[in-house]
């Protein structure tokens, strides 16, 4: 599936490139493309505006008859009449570029029912459309490399065109930007909906890990891997992205009792769904089906050997040709050896799209004071009821942590955990400094 509808080639260790590259079925995908037949009606998803973003903003006036409508989410090259670009909707949205035809077949692998909506488009980025974008197409970053980007649009993958100053740390895979139609000159990016970023061991800044992911699948296995001091780091940072978490539980099948991980995986935080699966086996898109329906991004992150790769590709049901390779675990002590190292984004079976984030080995926690006070939500919730102010919730008395250990409605071990991760959120998150070198709370500190 992937050969057909994938968007990037990802080099594992061992320095091959694993994907699309190698399959045939590009070529004659890109073929097809250009004489694609139009869908049955020109008729956009949302009602109330007729911008290819899904403006939702009302309607002005009567609504036409639904032939009438001009087609914004097509390409220029496929309708007769093409409305003149840029237009202004009488709702003061502005019509972006026409797109033109892709020109190498490389660049056009995609599917005929491909609209914005489908690569994860929603009114959130279409609020951030001016007047001085008009000429301008939107593109999903697809890659990130460190002097190149790729990108997927409405035409298939595609490589951007980089400004002279744009420094690609700056962008993230899962990121939307504007570009130039015919050249695809990256213009501007626009805000992100959720930021997936770590900080690494003594960094200044963070590292960006994914974009506008709407749902972080945390891997780990129903065996030696399962920890939840390492899955409640994920949270943490998780939760400080905005994104939804699944613990997905893999090797499911190589365990007598998965409910035993599922119950424990599921007391780290309120609401928390736990899936457990079998990687290897289809069933497992079809578990996680709720979170890759049409236009849901999803990411996975997850120790290595857990099996991400496997899941990946069960997700994308992958032949074998053009599979994201597996490695083989370690059977000492049940860690993987990091087999894929670069980021992508991949179009998956439900419609969905998924980013494989590899090399995420150690996660210190950083500027995640806010994830943590969600993860630790039954604990930070006791904290106004201590008699002092600025009780630690060591030794203070009137403490009302303390008096939830002891009388067993507070998990003792959890606290000590929660104690850890917040002493070192403080260590590690760089103090900021405001214009007259005022402390900027990084709890206040407004997320990007
Ligand atoms: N029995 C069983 N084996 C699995 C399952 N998921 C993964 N595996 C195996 O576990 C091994 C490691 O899987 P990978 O998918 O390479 O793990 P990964 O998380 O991608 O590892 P890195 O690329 O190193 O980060 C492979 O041999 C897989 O076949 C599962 O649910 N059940
Ligand atoms: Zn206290």
């Amino acid at each position: 599936m992937l050969a057909q509808r994938g968007v990037s080639a990802s080099r594992t260790s061992s320095g091959r490139v694993s994907h699309h590259r190698q399959a045939s079925g590009l070529r004659t995908q890109g073929k097809s493309c250009r004489s694609r037949r139009r869908t049955a009606t020109g008729t956009p998803t949302r009602t109330a505006c007729r911008a290819p973003w899904g403006c939702p903003a009302p309607r002005i006036g009567s609504p036409r008859p639904a032939r009438q409508r001009p087609r914004f989410d097509r390409p220029a090259g496929a309708r007769r009449s093409a409305p003149p670009h840029p237009r202004r909707l009488p709702c003061g949205h502005i019509i972006l570029a026409s797109v033109p035809p892709a020109r190498h077949a490389d660049s056009v692998t995609h599917t005929d029912d491909t609209t914005l909506e489908t690569l994860g488009w929603s009114a959130f980025f279409a609020d951030q459309i001016g007047t001085d974008d008009a000429g301008l197409i939107p593109l999903r970053i697809a890659t990130v490399h460190r002097a190149r980007m790729g990108a997927v649009g409405l035409n298939g993958p595609l490589r951007l065109s980089l400004p002279i100053k744009l420094n690609t740390a700056d962008y993230a895979v899962g990121d939307w930007v504007l570009a130039a139609p015919e050249t695809h000159l990256v213009a501007r990016r626009l805000d992100r909906r959720t930021l997936l970023q770590r900080r690494t061991e003594g960094a200044k800044f963070q590292q960006l890990i994914a974009a506008n992911v709407d749902t972080l699948f945390i891997v780990t296995s129903c065996n030696d891997d399962f920890n939840p001091a390492r899955l409640e780091r994920y949270l943490a940072l998780c939760n400080e992205a905005g994104t939804t978490p699944v613990i997905v539980l893999t090797k499911a099948d190589q365990t007598e009792d998965p409910a035993r991980f599922q119950r424990e995986a599921a007391s780290l935080q309120r609401d928390l769904p736990v899936v457990f699966l079998n990687g290897k086996s289809p069933e497992a898109a079809t578990i996680l089906a709720p979170w890759c329906g049409t236009g849901q991004t999803v990411a996975l992150v997850g120790s290595s050997g857990v099996g991400k790769s496997t899941l990946l590709n069960t997700l994308a049901a992958h032949d074998e040709d053009t599979a994201q390779a597996t490695g083989d675990i370690r059977s000492s002590d049940e860690k993987g050896r990091h087999t894929t190292t670069s980021r992508s984004l991949h179009r998956i079976a439900g419609g969905g799209w998924v980013i494989d984030t590899p090399g995420m080995r150690t996660l210190h926690v950083s500027d995640v004071a806010a994830g943590l006070d969600v993860l630790f939500a039954e604990i930070t919730e006791l904290a106004p009821q201590c008699r002092f102010r600025d009780c630690t919730h060591q030794h203070e008395p009137g403490c009302a942590v303390l008096a939830a250990v002891k009388d067993g409605t507070l998990d003792a071990a959890r606290v000590d955990r929660w104690r850890k991760l917040v002493d070192e959120n403080a260590q590690k998150t760089p103090v900021l400094t405001g214009p007259r070198g005022n402390k900027i709370d990084p709890a206040r500190k407004g997320r990007r």
